[in-house]
C-alpha cells in the first residue's frame, strides 16, 4: 500500500492513567478506499482505539500514521487542524449542538474550515436527501429523534470529503432497514473517494461487507 494515503498503525500501546484496562496493537494497515471494521464486546476498547486512531487520545507507546501525517509527533494543534481537514469522526453520542438546526450542525466544522460555500452545501443536499433527513435541514436538532440525529452526525462527518472516516457505532439508534442504508452509504462513500473507514459495529451481518476486520478479543495481552 502506499505510505502516504492510507492509515498505518505499528505496536500501538495505551494504557488509561486511572483504571486498567490496557490495549495493545502491534500492527495495522489499511489502504486508501478500504473498510475496515471494528467488533468486540461492550467494553472491549473499540472506542479507545477509535480515539486512538484519530489522535484524540495520545499512545504510551508506537505510532498511528493518518497518511503522511504521523499523530504522535505533531503539536496539539496541528493534529486538531489536521482532524477539522482529513477526518470525518461519528461519535457514539453523536455530538451535536442541540440548539442549531440540522443544517447549521452539519455546516459548522466547515465554517471553523473558513468554508462553508456553495460545494459544501450542494454536498450537504445530496447526502441528506440519501439519508432520508433532508426534510429536516432548517429544524433544530433538539427536536429530532435519536435515528434522526445519528444521520446528521454521519452527514456532518462526510460533508468536507474526508481522507479519513471513523464511525463509532453508526447504526446503534437505527432499525436494520435504515442501519443498512448508512452503512452502503458509508461504504460506497469511501470507496468511491479513495477514503478509509474505520466502524465500530456490534452486527455481526455488517462484517462480510468490509474489505478487512479487526476483532478486539484477537489482540495479544496488553
Ligand atoms: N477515561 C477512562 N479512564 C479509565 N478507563 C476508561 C476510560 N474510558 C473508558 N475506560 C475503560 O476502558 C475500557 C474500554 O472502554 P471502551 O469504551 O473503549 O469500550 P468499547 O468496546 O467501545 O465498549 P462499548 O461497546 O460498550 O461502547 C472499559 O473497561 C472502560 O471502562
Amino acid at each position: 500500500m502506499s505510505a502516504t494515503t492510507g492509515l498505518q498503525v505499528s505496536d500501538l500501546r495505551f494504557a488509561y492513567p486511572a483504571g486498567d484496562f490496557r490495549v495493545h496493537l502491534p500492527r495495522l494497515e489499511l489502504a486508501a478506499g478500504k473498510a475496515l471494521a471494528l467488533a468486540g464486546p461492550s467494553g472491549a476498547g473499540k472506542s479507545t482505539l477509535l480515539r486512538l486512531l484519530t489522535g484524540l487520545l495520545a499512545p504510551t507507546a508506537g505510532t498511528v500514521s493518518l497518511g503522511a501525517a504521523q499523530m504522535s509527533a505533531m503539536t496539539h494543534e496541528a493534529r486538531r487542524a489536521f482532524r477539522l481537514q482529513h477526518i470525518g469522526l461519528v461519535f457514539q453520542d453523536f455530538a451535536l449542538l442541540d440548539y442549531l438546526t440540522v443544517s447549521e450542525n452539519i455546516l459548522l466544522p466547515h465554517q471553523f474550515r473558513g468554508d462553508a460555500g456553495v460545494t459544501a452545501r450542494t454536498r450537504m443536499q445530496d447526502l441528506t436527501q440519501r439519508l432520508h433527513i433532508d426534510r429536516y435541514l432548517d429544524k433544530r436538532v433538539s427536536q429530532l429523534s435519536q435515528g434522526e440525529r445519528q444521520r446528521v452526525a454521519v452527514a456532518r462527518a462526510l460533508v468536507h470529503q474526508p481522507q479519513f472516516v471513523f464511525a463509532d457505532e453508526p447504526t446503534a439508534s437505527l432499525d436494520p432497514a435504515r442501519g443498512r442504508i448508512v452503512v452502503d452509504m458509508l461504504l460506497e462513500d469511501a470507496r468511491q473517494r479513495s477514503a478509509c473507514l474505520v466502524m465500530v459495529t456490534h452486527d455481526p451481518n455488517l462484517l462480510p461487507l468490509f474489505d478487512q476486520t479487526l476483532r478486539m478479543e484477537d489482540l495479544p495481552a496488553a
